[in-house]
């Protein structure tokens, strides 16, 4: 296998006639990195890999592929792979065949790639099963005859659209942990398209954030969920609660911003926030301590609109003046200790450094 190559995405754009599906995409994925392209339903985070992999072409910008320009190369030369969604398995060859084919197309001798498609086989596990066409296999099986048949060319990087879409939640976990192993064990960067938060946050050492064709924030999973980078991200990552309000002065070490029902709130240190000026905090959801007497400028009180039990935590949704939507999630012990009720008012708490401010969104 080969080592891999850093993927670079310069000023990146695609223009379906008037409409912009990826706009100005800048990105470097170093060699190695486990990336997901994460965003809701046509945010052009498809378009991107394809882009990628040779299989749309780019209205303008670059992608370098090492110290390589690979813009106009078509597919086979470019030296990344591709595993569509459907699997696309032929459904009359065997599964050597199907992860043969390629070394088929480039003449290779039978002897020759059976014998690397066995490799490959193994590789995934499914050596034991060689000789079965894809309607003997299960969609899991299938999608490994998928995998082999794309890494049999050796690529840089390995692009996944969807790769899990197709499976059972208890498959999809199982699939997901192999797909990380194999990332590990090939040492090449895995791109891979998803809608699904959890498995982006799961699987990533990168994870990047599309809204509307353009990116929000690429960065580890960890800082995405602890400083997401605008309202958006926050909204979609979920386990946030956005508020919205204006700058009413400095106070301290920190700001003070008022929401349109009057209450005013501390947050951290922020350079050039101008009164007046709008602006959007984050706060988590478990950061909230419920019933607990507030400092000023750090809580509310939150009438209990609904409760939903989720396990291990409850998740209280509540509103107050100015604040719609507000939700608390409390861990299972501590609220079945002092259980609340719909209607109830409650004072929530929290510490200004649970405050996160938000930059605008670049696609807004
Ligand atoms: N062949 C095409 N012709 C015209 N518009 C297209 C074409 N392919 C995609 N688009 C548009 O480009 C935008 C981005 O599409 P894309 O498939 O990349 O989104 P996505 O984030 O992958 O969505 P999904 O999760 O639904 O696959 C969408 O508005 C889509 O309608």
């Amino acid at each position: 296998m080969s080592k891999g190559a850093d993927i670079e995405l310069i000023r990146v754009t695609k223009r379906y006639g008037l409409a912009l599906a990826v706009d100005a995409v800048t990105l470097k994925i170093p060699a190695g990195t486990y990336c997901c392209l994460l965003g809701p339903s046509g945010c052009g985070k498809t378009t991107t890999l394809r882009m990628i992999a040779g299989h749309e072409s780019i209205t303008e910008g670059d992608i370098r592929l090492g110290p390589a320009v690979v813009t106009d190369l078509p597919p086979a030369r470019r030296g990344t792979a591709m595993m569509f969604q459907s699997y696309a398995l032929f459904p009359h060859l065997d599964s050597v065949d199907n992860v043969a084919f390629s070394l088929k197309m480039r003449g290779i001798d039978k002897a020759t790639r059976r014998g690397r498609a066995l490799e490959m086989l193994k590789l995934v596990q499914l050596d034991h099963l060689a000789e079965r066409r894809p309607a003997q296999l299960s969609g899991g099986q299938q999608q490994r005859v998928a995998l082999a048949r794309a890494l049999i060319t050796d690529p840089q990087a390995l692009l996944l659209d969807e790769p899990l879409s197709a499976l059972d939640p208890f498959l999809k976990i199982k699939v997901r942990q192999e797909l990380k192993k194999l990332q590990l064990q090939l040492g090449i960067s895995f791109i891979h398209v998803t809608h699904s938060q959890e498995e982006a946050m799961a699987l990533s050492d990168l994870v990047v954030v599309m809204n509307g064709g353009r990116i929000e924030q690429a960065a580890t999973p960890r800082e995405v969920f602890n400083r997401p980078a605008t309202a958006f991200v926050a909204r979609f990552m979920g386990d946030h609660n956005v508020i919205a309000g204006r700058v009413a002065g400095r106070a301290g070490d920190g700001f003070t911003f008022e929401v349109p029902g009057g209450a005013t709130f501390k947050a951290p240190d922020e350079e050039g926030l101008e009164a007046g000026a709008p602006v959007e905090i984050a706060v988590r959801t478990d950061r909230i301590r419920i019933g607990e007497p507030s400092t000023p400028g750090c809580g509310l009180t939150g009438l209990v609109q609904n409760i939903e039990y989720h396990g291990q935590k409850v998740q209280v949704a509540l509103a107050a003046p100015g604040v719609d939507d507000f939700a608390v999630q409390v861990p299972e012990s501590a609220f079945f200790a002092r259980p609340l009720s719909i209607g109830d008012a409650v004072p929530l708490a929290w510490t200004p450094d649970d405050i996160h401010l938000l930059k605008p969104s670049p696609s807004a």
